[in-house]
């Protein structure tokens, strides 16, 4: 069993980021600036949003963090929203999701422009992704092919089930695996919470990757899983005693695992990572750098 180091593999994107950036800075342009709207202060919001800032600097970007109340409109919101997107000296924007329950969050998705919207949530970025254009791609789904590239990992030919149907993670990383323009040329089983539990079990069983994104801690045991299979866990769940674990039964799995992503250190480390890559991608349309 080989750990898919999720530390390790951002932290050398970022520096491949600074490296460019420091060449365009030398150049005279501003640096590039990513945008951080964080609502309430919802715990595990305040930890993530601390992590994207830290990396913002160690690329030699700005990263700003614009509060707003719990109790802000989703109207508010919105003209928040609107004046970042008129505004040239912000390359991309992140609204941090969860919102509180009396905001839409897909009217505010939609809200950010598509060229803004690092996040790769947009109706037109998820668009774009699916049909093979140029396009911000989901940073977690993102994150996750840069990982299984940074390991060489193959995907050609393999046989991946994803649990999990969510829009920012099992709908799109689907689709990226399948597709024949990105990591892609898998043969896919898109699964979900509410899959029969025979037809899962048949399924994941078969598996030669395995990515789960259900927030359900302990969800893939050792039972569901064959030897040698890569898995991909995109939880992050906090148990009560603090400890921070992901949707696999790791100490019982790993072992079966040819390769495996820890939590943490695995997958949310990639989302930060590819949410730097999309930043990077803005700022150079911006200024026509590529
Ligand atoms: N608009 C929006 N965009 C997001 O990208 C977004 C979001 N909303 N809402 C919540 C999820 C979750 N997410 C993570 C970011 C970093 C880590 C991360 O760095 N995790 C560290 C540990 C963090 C810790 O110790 O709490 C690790 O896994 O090693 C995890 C998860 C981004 N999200």
């Amino acid at each position: 069993m080989e750990l898919l180091d999720g530390k390790k593999c951002a932290e050398s994107l970022v520096a491949d980021i600074s490296r460019k950036v420091a060449g365009y800075i030398g150049s005279g342009l501003r640096k590039p600036h990513m945008t951080i709207i964080l609502v309430g202060t919802h715990a595990p919001s305040e930890s993530y949003v601390k992590s994207k800032i830290a990396s913002c600097g160690r690329a030699g970007f700005e990263g700003n963090l614009i509060r707003l109340p719990e109790t802000v409109t989703e109207q508010e919101l919105l003209a928040k929203i609107n004046g970042i997107n008129n505004d040239p000296s912000t390359d991309g924007v992140i609204v941090q999701l969860p919102l509180p329950s009396h905001i839409n969050e897909q009217n505010v998705i939609n809200a950010i422009a598509p060229e803004k919207d690092i996040d790769g949530f947009h109706p037109t970025n998820f668009g774009r992704m699916a049909l093979g254009q140029k396009a911000f791609r989901p940073a977690t789904a993102y994150g996750i092919c840069k990982l299984l590239q940074f390991y060489d990992i193959p995907i050609r030919g393999k046989h991946c089930v994803v649990i999990g149907r969510s829009n920012i993670v099992g709908k799109p990383i689907s689709i990226m695996l399948a597709n024949d323009f990105d990591i892609g040329n898998a043969t896919v089983t898109l699964t979900h919470i509410e899959t029969p539990r025979p037809l899962l079990l048949d399924e994941t069983r078969r598996a030669d990757i395995v990515i789960v994104a259900v927030g359900i801690p302990g969800f893939v045991s050792e039972d569901m899983v064959k030897e040698g299979v890569v898995l991909i866990d995109v939880g992050i769940n906090r148990l009560e005693n603090g400890k921070l674990v992901g949707d696999v039964d790791f100490a019982a799995v790993a072992p079966k695992c040819s390769w495996i992503t820890p939590v943490p250190g695995g997958v949310g480390r990639m989302t930060v990572a590819a949410l730097m890559i999309n930043t990077l991608m803005a700022y150079e349309n911006n200024f026509n750098l590529t």
